[in-house]
């Protein structure tokens, strides 16, 4: 009879009969996605005094039910401490203009790789040491992980299969460290664990000195052990270990990879940051709804050519 409950797991479901990892395949447009999206949104303006700012448009809520594989409950709690992750970090999230930090992508601190992994997560790549801290605060560094979270998390396919960073620790020093307070800490941690919609699927470490310790002290007691084991530290001998996770391929050859070089890739990425500017503004204005400009639509969704809206 249909009163027996196969699948507990579903529980938080509209009735259905596909689980996450089958709706997650499906696109944004598709029937199926309906009852979640509708759920979500009803749920979501109850929990949430302050939502009355603005609508929650269908790619924002979308996009926390890939992240939580479907079920309406996790996905409420992440939206909801996304909300209050940017109302608390104004310093982070009000400006997320690329102007603002041209000085420091300049640098080549930053790539998101052009290529996706065998797994089909985005690649991305932070060089902490072309980060001077005398120039730029931590807050400002953050911003650039945030404009280009905001950005990927557009992808539908970047939805489904989530991101791996790799941060590059060569040059790490103290007037670093000094930057990382325990808030901040905080703040790294929340992202990282449960305030932004993106999976992270992995945060490989290299060239990280003996004195990086201290920091990671901070930041992971406040990690789900989910994400605590998806750290890898891999030393200065890098280039072997993080051969086991990346296929040569898609790595620069700075990172023992076949691809195109680091200073190229970051700025190919500054570049697209930059086309990006004027969605990223009206991100930071309107966070929850998305906007539908002629810039950066391909970045938003990789299925447009499938949309097909019947009117009537
Ligand atoms: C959605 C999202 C955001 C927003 C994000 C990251 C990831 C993986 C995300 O999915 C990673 C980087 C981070 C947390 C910004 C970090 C900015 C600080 C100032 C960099 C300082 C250097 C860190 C002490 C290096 C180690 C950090 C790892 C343990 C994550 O921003």
């Amino acid at each position: 009879s249909s009163s027996v409950r196969r699948r507990p797991a579903a529980e938080n479901r509209p009735e259905c009969d596909m689980n996450g990892s089958q709706l997650t395949e499906l696109p944004d447009n598709s029937e199926q996605l309906r009852p979640y999206v509708v759920s979500l949104r009803r749920a979501a303006l109850q929990a949430d005094d302050l939502s009355a700012v603005g609508t929650f448009s269908d790619g924002f809520l979308i996009r926390f039910l890939r992240a939580r594989d479907f079920d309406l409950t996790l996905s409420l709690k992440l939206l909801l401490n996304y909300l209050h992750w940017r109302r608390e970090s104004p310093e982070i999230s009000t400006c997320l203009s690329p102007s603002s930090v041209f000085g420091l992508l300049k640098t080549s601190y930053h790539a998101v790789l052009p290529q996706r992994d065998h797994a089909g997560s985005r690649v991305l790549i932070y060089r902490i040491g072309q980060w001077n801290p005398k120039d730029w605060s931590a807050f400002q560094v953050f911003r650039v992980s945030l404009m280009t979270s905001e950005i990927i998390s557009r992808e539908t396919e970047t939805q489904r299969r989530g991101l791996k960073a790799i941060f590059d620790l060569k040059g790490w020093s103290l007037g670093h460290a000094l930057q990382i307070n325990p808030s901040l800490a905080r703040k790294i941690s929340s992202v990282l664990s449960d305030s932004f919609p993106l999976k992270v699927r992995g945060i490989h470490l290299v060239n990280e000195p003996m004195f990086f310790r201290p920091v990671f002290t901070m930041i992971r007691p406040f990690l789900p052990d989910k994400i605590k084991q998806r750290v890898h530290m891999h030393g200065t001998d890098f280039h072997r270990t993080l051969s086991d996770f990346f296929s040569p391929d898609v790595l620069p050859p700075e990172y023992g990879g076949e691809g195109l070089g680091i200073e190229e890739v970051c700025q190919a990425w500054t570049q697209e940051l930059f086309q990006s500017e004027n969605l990223l503004k009206q991100i930071a204005a309107h966070p929850t709804g998305d906007i539908s400009t002629n810039t950066g639509d391909a970045l938003i969704s990789e299925e447009n050519e499938t949309m097909t809206l019947t009117e009537g």
